[in-house]
């Protein structure tokens, strides 16, 4: 539930920290005796499975699902996921299984085989995760190798791995955690190809745990972050399965073998979109979690003197460091305003395409894939800045700033890498273009491309930098489609065009990200503004008005190229601000409060509410093993006879 809505729905908002009745994290057994760092690779994903089992019990007594609410699902999710924080400073070994597993069996499955397989999947009777990847192949989806041929014979599909490079990897959980997944592979009818399809697929035996004959798993190793997700490789030799567990909502293999194509070849990709879209939320949490600490940890940190005469100031108290934290504020409320608005956009075309209209589809798919990639991007650069600004602390595990930038920046790459995602989103723009200038309708989002008006007067209002922002998009995708036609029409392939043409398409994605961010930040806070008091909806209109400004200097060059600024306007602009940042400051704990995170999912030594920072720094110094004991043995079998020259 984004920030906004928990404003709004204050009364029910508890104070921080305070322990809800029949909490989760009342449990004191889901958490570490002594922190993970100093477990190794085994005994880390060991402890993760033992919390795992503890938390998803409790779960399941703390969140009775009623079958069917989506939001309410989505919103109590965000709250599993939040609790995860706690329990699991990475991820748990079952993100996928919540994550993709059950969503690509709800998006791909028959209602017979959603009747079948959620309820086991949901009981936790069967763990899943999602393998699609290959070591050969990640962003290139109809380069994937794995095949599933029919054999109608049998009525069966034998999956096959036929080289190393096809071997699924990266799968969260396929190591040696689930027994089911969802594989995607390349379907081929009596040596006929009919795309990528989605397989539901047994993996290890369910009383043994043992890999199935004809299936061969394992993990994949260290990584820089989600060290105990158990992410594993998968290889099939010639694996026989019934024909029942192609999941067929979409396309059909019948009996016979005949193939029933579905309405789209790419619902087939279906799940990707539901990811990005959660996605997007879920780094507003790791965005408000970041912010939250390194503004607390701010505000208790005394270093330095503003004037000599007075004592050492609260860090907070340096405009550089405002500059660096409160965006990080802002950026968090308009991640989650974002991700709300794009569920429900998502949750509508998913409507449409239940009666069989696909029209928006492209859309949304063009919306998933930018504000996907724009989220990612913006959150793993501010938690990165969040550690930076915290100095030498913010480098300790215990800050728990590492282990968030390592959640952060996976999802720069996992769920579609992102400049191919960017690229994406600029094929959607381009054919938008090209179909606005033949005087066709473009979508909502889009529609903006085709204002023909004359570049107006520069406004430093948030009017006047949406409006910026929309010109600099509609500029750079007629530049890119512009060096594309001459490229083409100099004897260049249109292929060839669009590749020199890359980094411009890139740019020009980002910016009709960035147009589309601001102006539903804007006007999603002042709808939900005016059910707030006075001052609280000042603060959000302060947060919406610097989170503007701070993209408007930050795109500069841009705006000087596509619209009418001027340099007074852009004086004006940094002193507009410097001026926010000022008025923002007093509010800044209050609002990183009202993320209300509890130092239990926060984890980290420099967020808590009660500030004792150096305490307990100290006490998590206190619990590494070394400190056991004064001399390490390492000093009688090394150094002692390295220094007296016996070694
Ligand atoms: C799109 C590609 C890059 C290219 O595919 P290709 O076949 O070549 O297609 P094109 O020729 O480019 O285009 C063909 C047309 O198809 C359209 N298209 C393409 N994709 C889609 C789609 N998905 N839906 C609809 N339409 C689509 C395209 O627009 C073209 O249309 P047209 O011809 O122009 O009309 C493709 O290859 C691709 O997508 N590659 C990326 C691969 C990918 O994404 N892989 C993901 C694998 S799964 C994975 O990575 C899983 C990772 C773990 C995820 C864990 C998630 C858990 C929740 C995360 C929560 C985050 C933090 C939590 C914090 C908290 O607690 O809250
Ligand atoms: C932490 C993590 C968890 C993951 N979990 C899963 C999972 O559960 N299930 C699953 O199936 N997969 C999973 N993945 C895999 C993930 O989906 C892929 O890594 C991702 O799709 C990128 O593909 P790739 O790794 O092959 O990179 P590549 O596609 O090889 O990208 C490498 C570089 O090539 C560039 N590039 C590639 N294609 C193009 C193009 N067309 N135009 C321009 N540049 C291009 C990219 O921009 C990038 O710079 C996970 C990955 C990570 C990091």
């Amino acid at each position: 539930m984004g920030l906004v809505d928990q404003l709004v729905n204050q009364p029910h908002y508890t104070l921080v920290n305070q322990p809800r009745e029949n909490d989760i994290l009342s449990h004191k057994e889901l958490f570490d005796s002594i922190p993970e760092e100093y477990l190794s690779h085994k005994e880390k994903y060991e402890n993760a499975i033992r919390k795992t089992v503890l938390y998803y019990r409790l779960m399941q007594k703390y969140q009775n699902y009623k079958e069917g609410s989506t939001i309410l699902d989505e919103t109590r999710a965000n709250y599993r996921n939040l609790v995860s924080f706690a329990v699991f400073k990475d991820y748990p070994p079952l993100m996928l299984h919540n994550g993709m597993f059950i969503p690509a069996i709800a998006g791909q499955g028959t209602p017979e085989q959603q009747k079948h397989w959620l309820k086991r999947a949901k009981n936790m009777e069967i763990l899943g995760t999602y393998a699609q990847t290959e070591l050969g192949h990640g962003t290139f989806i109809r380069g994937l190798e794995t095949t599933a041929e029919y054999d109608p014979s049998t009525e069966e599909f034998v999956l096959h791995s036929p080289t190393l490079t096809s071997y699924k990897w990266w799968p969260g959980g396929l190591g040696h955690t689930v027994n089911y997944c969802v594989v995607m592979a390349q379907l081929y009818i009596r040596g006929r190809h009919h795309g990528m399809q989605p397989f539901l697929v047994q993996l290890r035996d369910e009383a043994t745990h043992m890999p199935l004959p004809g299936v061969k798993l394992g993990e994949i190793g260290a990584k820089l972050g989600l060290s105990t997700v158990n992410n594993g490789f998968l290889a099939f030799e010639h694996h026989r399965i019934p024909r029942d567990r192609m999941l067929m909502k979409n396309a059909q293999v019948l009996k016979d073998g005949t193939f029933v194509a579905g309405p789209s070849s790419k619902l087939a990709y279906g799940t990707m979109i539901y990811v990005r879209v959660i996605i997007v939320n879920g780094m507003a949490n790791l965005m408000a979690k970041a912010a939250t600490i390194a503004v607390r940890y701010s505000a208790v940190r005394r270093q330095s003197q503003i004037k000599p005469s007075e004592p050492e100031c609260q860090i907070l108290d340096y405009v550089t460091q405002q500059h660096k934290l409160l965006i990080c504020i802002a950026t968090s409320l308009a991640f989650s305003t974002c991700a709300r608005w794009l569920w429900d956009v998502y949750t509508g075309v998913m409507g449409q395409m239940e009666s069989g209209n696909m029209d928006h589809l492209p859309e949304l798919h063009a919306l998933a894939c930018s504000l996907k990639v724009v989220s990612t991007m913006d959150v793993s650069g501010l938690v990165e800045r969040c550690r930076l600004a915290c100095g030498g602390h913010g480098f300790m595990h215990s800050s728990n700033l590492p282990y968030t930038y390592g959640l952060a920046t996976a999802a720069c790459t996992y769920e579609g890498e992102n400049t191919v995602l960017l690229l994406q989103t600029a094929r959607s723009l381009v054919k938008a273009w090209q179909k606005g200038s033949k005087g066709k309708p473009l979508s909502p989002t889009e529609a903006y491309l085709m204002d023909k008006s004359p570049v107006p007067k520069w406004e430093n209002t948030l009017d006047g930098i949406i409006a910026g922002f929309r010109r600099v998009s509609a500029g750079k995708v007629q530049d890119c489609v512009s060096k594309i036609d001459k490229l083409v029409k100099m004897g260049t392939s249109y292929e060839d065009a669009w590749n020199q043409t890359s980094v411009r398409l890139v740019a020009a994605s980002e910016a009709h990200s960035r147009a589309v961010i601001l102006a539903t930040f804007r006007s999603e806070v002042s709808r939900a503004a005016a059910a707030l008091s006075p001052p609280l909806s000042r603060v959000l209109h302060q947060l919406v008005h610097l989170y503007c400004v701070y993209w408007a200097l930050e795109r500069l060059g841009d705006l000087l190229l596509y619209t009418s600024i001027a340099e007074r306007d852009v004086q004006e602009l940094q002193q507009q601000y410097e001026d926010l940042l000022q008025k923002i400051r007093p509010n800044a704990v209050g609002l990183v409060d009202a993320f209300d995170l509890r130092d239990e999912i926060l984890n980290s030594t420099l967020g808590a509410y009660d500030g004792r920072v150096y305490e307990r720094l100290m006490e998590e110094a206190l619990k590494s093993p070394l400190n056991a004991e004064p001399v390490n043995q390492s000093f009688h079998q090394y150094l002692k006879p390295f220094m007296h020259g016996k070694l």
